[in-house]
């Protein structure tokens, strides 16, 4: 790379932390040339101030061309490195067809085709899990079923695909990450579907984060907890839900997708 082209690359990425409207991230910049031999291919190393949302979608811009496009896994607060691609080579640049962009780029950048991906990507949506869901498969297997999260997830993300969605997946047990992804995704997401697990029944904080970022959202539940304990009959998020699917197993995964894809096509997102 360029002294010059590195030196407009670290000048923007400096803007661009002012200006992306997700800027709540707050990602610090800096470019490792990693592999000499692959000047046109360096990579560029994020550090992430908190943990991200698993699949998190980065863009970068230098002058007026898009630089690189990467994607961050999993949640973590270690530095990640995206592939990177030169804006010189940037015309003939393969981007697979799932990514996103995870902030739109400011406006009077030509983007060209690149643009009209961005148009077309832009069904992101937000498939969140919370405590005890990651135990999908072995957990209780009478009231859950045997199939475990990472099925649930695979099969959320290609039925999307199939339906011209962007499905990006979150697991915690920690009611805070699950705030911090919710927050995240306030510029980005334009549907959650969401199994709170416990945190259904308890959590204010959790209700409050959905209500503050205004995302539409549906709550699954793959057991139907009205046939079970008197405390899960209560959720504190029902009231603020667009719907609530409970008892359908993780076939309630697949009916929340197909509702939002076509909530999403008609351009109804039913705020
Ligand atoms: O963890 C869970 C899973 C659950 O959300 C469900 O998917 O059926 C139901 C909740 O009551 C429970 O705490």
């Amino acid at each position: 790379m360029h002294v010059y082209e590195k030196a407009m690359l670290l000048v923007w990425a400096m803007l661009y932390r002012n200006l992306a409207p997700k800027a709540d991230l707050a990602f610090q910049l800096w470019i490792q040339q990693r592999d000499q031999r692959r000047a046109d291919h360096p990579q560029i190393t994020i550090k992430w101030p908190r943990p991200s949302c698993n699949g998190d979608m980065l863009s970068l811009y230098s002058l007026n061309h898009p630089v690189c496009i990467g994607v961050a896994y999993p949640p973590s607060t270690e530095p990640i490195s995206v592939a990177c691609v030169l804006s010189s080579r940037i015309a003939n640049a393969e981007v697979p067809s799932h990514l996103n962009y995870g902030a739109t780029p400011p406006s009077t950048l030509d983007l060209g085709t690149r643009k009209r991906e961005h148009t077309a990507m832009s069904k992101y949506i937000l498939l969140i899990n919370g405590p005890n869901l990651n135990l999908l498969g072995t957990r209780e297997p009478a009231v859950y079923g045997s199939t475990t999260l990472p099925d649930v997830v695979s099969a959320a993300k290609s039925q999307g695909e199939r339906l011209g969605l962007t499905v990006h997946d979150f697991q915690s047990n920690h009611e805070g990450a699950i705030i911090d992804c919710i927050h995240e995704a306030r510029q980005t997401a334009q549907f959650i579907i969401i199994n709170p697990g416990g945190l259904t029944h308890t959590s204010v904080a959790l209700r409050d984060a959905l209500a503050g970022v205004a995302i539409p959202f549906l709550e699954v539940h793959i057991s139907n907890v009205h046939a079970r304990e008197d405390f899960r009959h209560r959720s504190f998020l029902s009231d603020k839900a667009v719907g609530v699917i409970c008892g359908l197993g993780v076939f309630g995964y697949t009916a929340a997708i197909d509702f939002v894809a076509q909530k999403l096509e008609a351009g109804n997102t039913m705020l």
